[in-house]
């Protein structure tokens, strides 16, 4: 199933779009602002469609938004030239309001079933949403390229907030499912007492409180995919239940002596050790091996070194627009810190990070204070001795002119005859292997009588 969002500020014709592509099975959200769209993640969907003329806010920039997810954007007479705009800036297509139902559902339909581009002709095959190209990821990559279409049920690993959702989405979107829903279900958000139920349905009168038959979320992902995000947090008796699921496709509702059957796909995350788990008696063993055919395993913020300033600068410029504020750097001593922290929260964390940084900062820098990020450190920030002197003045000057790789050229340039290769990488806060790439990738050969100690 398809997931749509719509964004439009005038409640009648954005109801009305809802109920008519519902009625077509489509998933639909909705927002009515800028904000509201950008907090549902636009570029998680598969289609957006936009009003041109929001209250205070021009709808074009739902584009950058979304990227790289298709906007179809909405006009009326008196926005014709802006949706001449956003076609030239690349929206799919343009629809005229007041809206037809049959050429919307024709133009939908059209635009979702096109192959996602980004998802097929990315070289490096990033997919859709997902940031970052350093080694660890592209490792990512390949694994969901191949698992995708292979049908088997697939544990994502990984800290939280390091993209175990996304995974789960591009897997869905290159599977042979893409067309069919995907159900995301947070097992830690349910209450204990709830899960069963929402998982595998009821009948009425099963329970206190029952008052009619329910489906539940198992089945409604009957021919698709169901994600199961912290699946370590499932009670056991669920576990068993589910087990009969991957086992022979059977789900029985609570209260019922009927059994249904079902083909789900199952993609579970954790950031738990579900060995260890299965050890302690908190987590079926026989589940862990039916779940553990493949594993997608995703590597913490902090170890993807050549990756954090790059995915930096990305969400930085997703934050520029959506809060208005194009233009928007980070200052050298910013980009030291973002180098130097830990990420204990991982890609979501830094997420926030920018996003305070962007509605704090003054001028056209954004500074330490701006992101503050907690004080504990991965490893020593680049020492005020060490950093090229400038006075303040210059360094926003210097900042102005330099990309990130520059600041790092400008950095190993400065230093390397004084400095080792272990310190320099410790003072840029990446690894040696880290900083011997950059040196090959940038043309930065190292110096003959550079100090070789270490
Ligand atoms: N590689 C990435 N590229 C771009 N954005 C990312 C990446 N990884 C994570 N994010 C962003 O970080 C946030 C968290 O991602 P996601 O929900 O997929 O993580 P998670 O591992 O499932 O977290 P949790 O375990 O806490 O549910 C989202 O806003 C997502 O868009």
């Amino acid at each position: 199933m398809s997931r749509i969002l719509i964004v439009e500020n005038e409640d009648t014709p954005r109801q009305a779009l809802k109920d008519l592509l519902e009625r077509q099975a489509y998933n639909v959200a909705t927002a009515t602002s800028l904000d509201a769209a950008q907090a549902l993640a636009p570029q998680t969907f598969d289609l957006v469609v936009c009003d041109l003329r929001l209250v205070g806010e021009d709808g074009t920039q739902m584009l950058a938004l979304s990227a790289p997810t298709p906007v179809l954007v909405m006009t009326d007479h008196a926005s014709l030239r802006k949706a001449v705009v956003a076609l030239k800036e690349g929206a799919v297509d343009c629809i005229a309001k007041p809206v037809d139902e049959d050429d919307v559902l024709a133009t939908v339909s059209r635009v979702l079933s096109r192959p996602a581009p980004q998802e097929i002709a990315t070289p490096s095959g990033v997919p859709r949403g997902m940031i970052g190209e350093c080694i660890a990821m592209q490792r990512v990559y390949e694994r969901i390229r191949k698992t995708a279409p292979a049908d088997v049920t697939v544990l994502v690993q990984g800290e939280s907030g390091t993209g175990k959702e996304l995974v789960a989405r591009a897997l869905h979107r290159q599977s042979r499912r893409t067309k069919a829903p995907l159900i995301c279900v947070n097992c830690a958000a349910i209450p204990e007492t709830l899960i069963e139920s929402e998982l595998f349905g009821h009948e009425k009168g099963a329970f206190t409180g029952a008052n009619s038959a329910r489906t539940g979320l198992v089945e409604a992902a009957d021919g698709g995919t169901l994600f199961l995000d912290e699946i370590g947090e499932l009670p056991l008796d669920a576990q068993a239940r589910l087990l009969r699921v991957l086992q022979e496709g059977e789900i029985r509702r609570i209260g019922s002596v009927e059994t249904r059957y079902v083909d789900v796909r199952l993609i579970a995350a954790t950031h738990r050790d579900l060995h260890s788990l299965s050890r302690s008696g908190e987590f079926r063993l026989d589940l862990y091996y039916r779940l553990n055919v493949m594993q997608i395993e995703l590597p913490p913020l902090r170890e993807r070194d050549d990756d954090i300033l790059s995915i930096a600068q990305v969400l930085l410029e997703r934050a520029c627009t959506r809060h208005a504020r194009p233009g928007l750097r980070l200052s050298r001593a910013a980009r030291r810190d973002i180098l130097g922290y830990a990420w204990p929260g991982n890609v979501r964390e830094l997420e926030n990070a920018l996003e305070r940084g962007v509605i704090l900062a003054e001028g056209h820098l954004i500074h330490p204070d701006d992101l503050g990020l907690p004080l504990e450190r991965r490893q020593e920030p680049v020492s005020a001795s060490s950093e090229p002197s400038a006075a303040p003045e210059e360094e926003d000057v210097l900042d102005d002119d330099l990309s990130l790789e520059d600041y790092f050229q400008h950095f190993v340039l400065e230093h390397q005859a004084q400095m080792s290769e272990t310190e320099l990488a410790q003072k840029l806060g990446i690894s040696r292997k880290c900083l011997w790439e950059r040196r090959q990738r940038l043309g930065i050969p190292r110096k003959k009588n550079a100090r070789r100690l270490a």
